[in-house]
């Protein structure tokens, strides 16, 4: 059965916003989730990408948060770039276009590199927390499929759909990030309820053993503290986290400002393995010195 968005997004298809007339012609599907469905479009020589919600209440309401959140001079600044609606057979479904994000899960940049990169990308994502947090929001659902992070371990949160404003009730969440399915607080929007989830994050990163999938299978009453802590016993880079990751996972950061503090202290000195860098100049010169000894050779022979 084809749908709405299999048409208005098949590659070469234009999108043109009914309110503010820009005009979008779609090169790839990114993804799809419960909230929409993204795309890779380009509007002259710049690519965005297009995301077009399924409901019209969730989707404003996501354009809302993301709205405020850019409202202070802060990484979120610029992000949106247009918001808008398209008719697809005769109907309204509403779009926002946003800074097109090149990177990967950070499950597969530690897996491709080398998890030393945790404490970069721990703190850049604080940063992103602390900005949020400063806007009067907390992002909510905060996960490995909701961050997407980029060459030197920089991080662009991506989906907004759980931004909501602080003391209001959890609007959107994924189980095993929540405090509340480790009966470990409310599903209220406070700064500490962001810090739980990063805290989960960085356990579920670091994990080998992969236990989270078996998580989400026991009972409430069987959901321990104890059972996260034992990944920071077995695991090197969660052992040297362990005395932020205990306090996050308890609750003990009031703010992401005081979070991010104890963070640096606990990785100051802590350095990303050369090995793990890309130097791409290196590689230029090695490959440059191969092929003038080439030609040396080659010259005199
Ligand atoms: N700005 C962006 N740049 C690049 N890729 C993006 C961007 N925004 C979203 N994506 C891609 O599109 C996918 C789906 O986006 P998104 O998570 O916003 O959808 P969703 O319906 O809200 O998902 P969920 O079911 O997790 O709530 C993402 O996993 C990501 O791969």
């Amino acid at each position: 059965m084809t749908t709405w968005y299999d048409e208005a997004f098949r590659p070469g298809a234009v999108i043109k916003g009914k309110w503010n007339g820009h005009v979008y012609v779609v090169e790839r599907l990114l993804g799809a989730g419960s909230n929409g469905i993204v795309a890779l479009v380009r509007r002259g020589n710049a690519r965005f990408a297009l995301k077009a919600g399924y409901e019209t209440v969730d989707h404003q309401s996501e354009i809302n948060s993301l709205l405020a959140i850019s409202m202070k001079e802060n990484s979120f600044k610029n992000f949106l770039i247009d918001s808008d609606d398209m008719m697809i057979q005769g109907k309204g479904i509403s779009f926002y276009v946003m800074r097109y994000i090149e990177g990967v899960t950070l499950s597969e940049f530690i897996h491709k590199r080398s998890q030393d990169w945790i404490y970069v990308i721990g703190t850049n994502l604080l940063r992103k927390l602390t900005e949020i947090h400063r806007s009067g929001y907390v992002f909510g659902d905060l996960k490995v499929e909701n961050m997407i992070v980029s060459n030197y371990g920089d991080v662009d949160l991506i989906d907004f759909g759980g931004v909501s404003p602080k003391g209001r009730a959890i609007k959107q969440l994924t189980e095993v990030y929540d405090r509340g399915f480790w009966n470990m607080g409310e599903r209220v929007a406070e700064e500490s309820y962001d810090l739980f989830s990063f805290a989960i994050l960085l356990l579920k990163t670091l994990d080998h053993r992969k236990r989270f999938a078996g998580f989400i299978k026991t009972l409430p009453q069987n959901r321990e503290l104890d059972q996260l802590t034992s990944i920071m016993r077995e695991n090197p880079v969660a052992a040297q986290l362990a005395p932020f990751l205990n306090k996050a996972l308890r609750g003990e950061f009031n703010t992401s400002e005081e979070a991010i503090v104890e963070w640096k202290k606990l990785i100051a000195g802590k350095k990303v393995a050369q090995s793990t860098l890309k130097m791409p100049w290196l590689k230029i010169c090695f490959a440059a010195s191969i092929f003038i000894c080439g030609a040396t050779i080659y010259m005199y022979w």
